[in-house]
């Protein structure tokens, strides 16, 4: 699991060393310049000769990147500091003049966009030392004129320079990911001392480039994290693998009241997600249509009614078909009388659009439109790209409002439940962007809540975040489902192709494989 921590946890973990004199500035000095080092010769650049620019703001990040240029310009680097503050760090100055750092007050000159470009022009390394968790709001001027011009001319180079962040790209919010100014897009963020939410929350996370977390000796690991990406080995614990006791009623029995005559297919992908997954039996309850068509496709589904561990509520349903409706609400009350969890899709997200408080467990899955629909039926009146742009901020409202756990679906999925840490996962492949997808995550979900659906309905408050751990446990077997049927890596790796289009069936058909490459 990566886990990310807000500034202020991590000030006060930093502030006992400090005043014990553990020199943090120095070992993240030493890092910094180790990564500068190491992409160099990845790039077949020797590290004597290569060409650096610092850029330098007026606090520790650009105390870091001082000292880190002073390491440089003793391995045989060229540095230049372009000092963007009047008040750079004292210690870090004195350390970069004395190793022969060349200094540039650009503060000074007419045009300070201008004279940094030309500085940057002649560096093969650009080190974004200039704001850190010191962060407050948007870059202000003449710093955002400068990044800005510099992520433009960098976009605009043949061979671009190496962009290493310090701790953070400058500029991002370091502890919600959003980006509300001029980011300098990073090939590698050396953050310090643990991951910043702002690192793998989408859209901040998509500016880091890959990050690399410097071991100051801060203590967190007991601290339960702001944000966190769970990776394959923390899925391996959560897949349930049965016993020689086990049997299908054991297993976990999902109800799955999706798919209606207009969108027969949903009903279809929904149980093949559901049943690609594993679990112990289906329950498929709907109109005549989808149910012939789940039975053709699925005949180990049952099509009658009867107890259920959880409930795939609403995928292929549409909020103005009254009688369905009618028909998800009976439903989701049963669930909660039961108390099993439900998952809650496409058209059963507009029964919470009344002021129904959702009395069981209960995930939301929309996307970005869907929330924006919900919040603004329950008061908090946003526009999708509101919603794009604070991803976490707008799960996190939308579950203390309705008081369900909100897998906000989007490149990145992020999921928030009322209190307990964000999740964010980056496993999906932009092929996933096809009719039906979320049909097969609904699936997926359920598959996962019905595994757990007892344990849940008796766990009470002690598992009241397990319901968050599982949507985002199901957002990362879809998206690497997704991966291996385009043809790509099970992990995310910039040298992997293209990858090919993929339906929304071979996602599910690719769920199998999926499990596979879980280490178990
Ligand atoms: N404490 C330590 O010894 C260590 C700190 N680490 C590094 O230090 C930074 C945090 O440093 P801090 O001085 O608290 O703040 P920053 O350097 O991030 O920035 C403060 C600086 O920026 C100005 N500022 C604030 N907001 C804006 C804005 N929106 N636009 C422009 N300028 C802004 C503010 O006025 C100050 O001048 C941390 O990130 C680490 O990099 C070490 O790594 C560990 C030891
Ligand atoms: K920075």
């Amino acid at each position: 699991m990566i886990r990310a921590h807000t500034a202020a946890t991590v000030r006060e973990a930093e502030e006992p060393l400090l005043a014990a004199g553990e020199p943090l500035m120095a070992r993240a000095a030493c890092a910094l310049t180790t990564e500068v080092a190491r992409e160099l010769r990845a790039r077949g650049n020797r590290v004597s000769g290569s060409s650096v620019l610092l850029l330098v703001g007026g606090g520790n990040n650009g105390g870091d990147a001082l000292h880190a240029g002073a390491h440089l310009a003793r391995r045989g680097c060229q540095v230049r500091a372009a000092l963007l503050t009047d008040r750079p760090h004292p210690a870090g100055l004195s350390a970069a003049r004395g190793a022969g750092v060349r200094l540039h007050h650009v503060l000074q000159a007419e045009d300070v966009a201008g004279a940094v470009l030309d500085l940057a022009g002649r560096a093969d390394v650009w080190v974004d030392g200039l704001l850190g968790i010191g962060a407050r709001g948007g870059l202000r001027e003449p710093l955002a004129g400068a990044v800005a011009a510099l992520a433009e001319e960098r976009a605009a180079w043949p061979v671009e320079p190496l962009v290493l962040a310090v701790d953070v790209p400058s500029g991002i919010g370091v502890d919600d990911g959003t980006i509300p100014g001029p980011v300098l897009p990073a090939d590698v963020t050396v953050t310090m001392g643990t991951a910043k939410p702002g690192l793998l929350l989408p859209p901040a996370a998509g500016l880091a480039g890959r990050v690399e977390v410097v071991d100051l000796g801060l203590g967190l690991d007991a601290l339960a994290p702001a944000a966190c990406t769970l990776t394959a080995t923390d899925v391996a614990d959560l897949l349930p693998v049965p016993g020689p006791e086990d049997h299908k009623y054991t297993r976990g029995v999902l109800g799955i009241a999706a798919g209606s005559h207009a969108y027969p297919g949903a009903a279809a992908l929904t149980a093949t997600g559901a049943l690609r997954t594993g679990l112990g039996m289906i329950r498929y309850l709907g109109p005549e249509v989808p149910t012939g068509l789940v039975r053709t496709r699925h005949p180990e589904v049952v099509t009658v009614p009867g107890r259920v561990q959880a409930w795939v509520l609403g995928p292929g349903t549409a909020p103005d078909d009254a009688a369905r409706m009618e028909e998800l609400a009976e439903h989701l009350g049963e669930a909660a009388r039961t108390g099993v969890p439900a998952a809650l899709d496409a058209g059963a997200l507009a029964l919470l659009h009344e002021e129904t408080e959702l009395t069981g467990p209960a995930v939301l899955t929309p996307h970005a439109g869907e929330l924006a629909q919900l919040l603004t039926a329950r008061g908090e009146a946003v526009t999708r790209e509101e919603v794009s742009a604070a991803p976490a901020r707008h799960a996190r409202l939308a579950a203390e409002i309705t008081g369900g756990t909100v897998l906000l679906k989007g490149a990145t999925t992020v999921v928030a439940a009322p209190h307990g840490p964000l999740y964010a996962q980056h496993d999906a492949t932009p092929w996933l962007a096809t009719a039906g997808s979320g049909d097969v995550l609904a699936g997926v979900l359920g598959a996962l809540l019905a595994s757990y659906g007892d344990v849940i309905a008796d766990g009470g408050d002690v598992l009241a975040g397990l319901p968050a751990t599982l949507a985002a446990t199901a957002a990362f077997l879809h998206g690497r489902a997704a991966r291996l049927a385009a043809g790509l890596p099970a992990e995310p790796a910039p040298t992997a192709g293209a990858g090919v289009p993929i339906t929304a069936t071979d996602v599910a058909d690719a769920l199998p494989a999926a499990l596979r490459t879980i280490p178990r």
